[in-house]
């Protein structure tokens, strides 16, 4: 579960986010929409410890805890990065190492799980996202969905309490989008996998598809929170903010 309660935060003398709030259950997928600049991909960076924040408190699970203005422990952010996976725009893979490697690299270095474990835990969610053909390819021989695929392969592979999507889709072409949504789709219908998801897209109908929750973020303040045909109805919230 995360929590994120009034949080503020500054980049010089902006205000960025004006006291948002979201909450996220295990098995829950949360979409973050809104305007450009409104603060999305920040709050996210929040989350993880990518950024600080000077007021309110982002809580994951049941034992981590971020608060407003104080620098978070190293031990802290150390088990951020095991408990929540992140997917970048930009894939953020290593690009001299194999698929495999790549999402092995996290059972290995942050689990600190043996190396056949690994493997096998790699080669599941390689499989799982349909790339059970590209082990041993390098990421710049995959075409760009593929490679985002192995992202998310890398960040399920460290069985995290939450991913967080930060505009996966906005670097492809419709097709692989479609692709690489599909995937994300498939996941957020899998019962068994009780991970929180917050996805941060400008890709509407995916959104209309695949989240449980829209937290429509204007001007660093969460406007609206509730159901996708609620929120993108003819005259609804989101018509508002554009
Ligand atoms: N490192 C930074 N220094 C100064 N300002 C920043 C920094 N990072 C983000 N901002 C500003 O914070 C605001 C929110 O940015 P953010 O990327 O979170 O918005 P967003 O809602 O994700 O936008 P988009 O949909 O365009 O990606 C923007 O005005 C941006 O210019």
């Amino acid at each position: 579960m995360i929590r994120v309660s009034n949080i503020v935060k500054y980049h010089g003398d902006a205000r960025i986010l004006d006291g948002a709030s979201v909450e996220v259950r295990r098995g829950q997928v949360a979409a973050l929409v809104g305007p450009s600049g409104g603060g999305k991909s920040t709050l996210l960076r929040c989350i993880n410890g990518l950024e600080e924040f000077q007021e309110g408190e982002v809580a994951v699970g049941d034992s981590l805890k971020l608060v407003g203005g104080a620098a978070p422990h190293r031990s802290t952010l150390v088990a951020l990065r095991r408990t929540v996976g992140m997917v970048f725009q930009q894939f953020n893979l290593f690009p001299h190492m194999s698929v495999l490697k790549n999402v092995m690299a996290g059972p290995i270095h942050a689990l600190g799980k043996p190396t056949a474990e690994a493997e096998t835990t790699a080669k599941k969610w390689l499989d799982r996202v349909g790339l059970g053909q590209k082990f041993d390819a390098r990421p710049a021989q995959l075409s760009g969905g593929q490679q985002q695929r192995v992202a998310i392969a890398r960040a399920l592979a460290v069985n995290p309490t939450a991913i967080l999507f930060d505009e996966p889709t906005s670097a492809l072409d419709p097709k692989m989008a479609a692709e690489v949504m599909r995937v994300i789709d498939d996941l957020a219908d899998d019962e068994q996998l009780q991970v929180a998801m917050v996805i941060v897209t400008h890709d509407i109908p995916a959104v209309k598809r695949i989240a449980d929750v829209v937290h429509l973020l204007d001007k660093g303040r969460v406007v609206y929170s509730g159901p996708a045909d609620e929120a993108f109805a003819p005259g609804g919230p989101a018509e508002a903010l554009e």
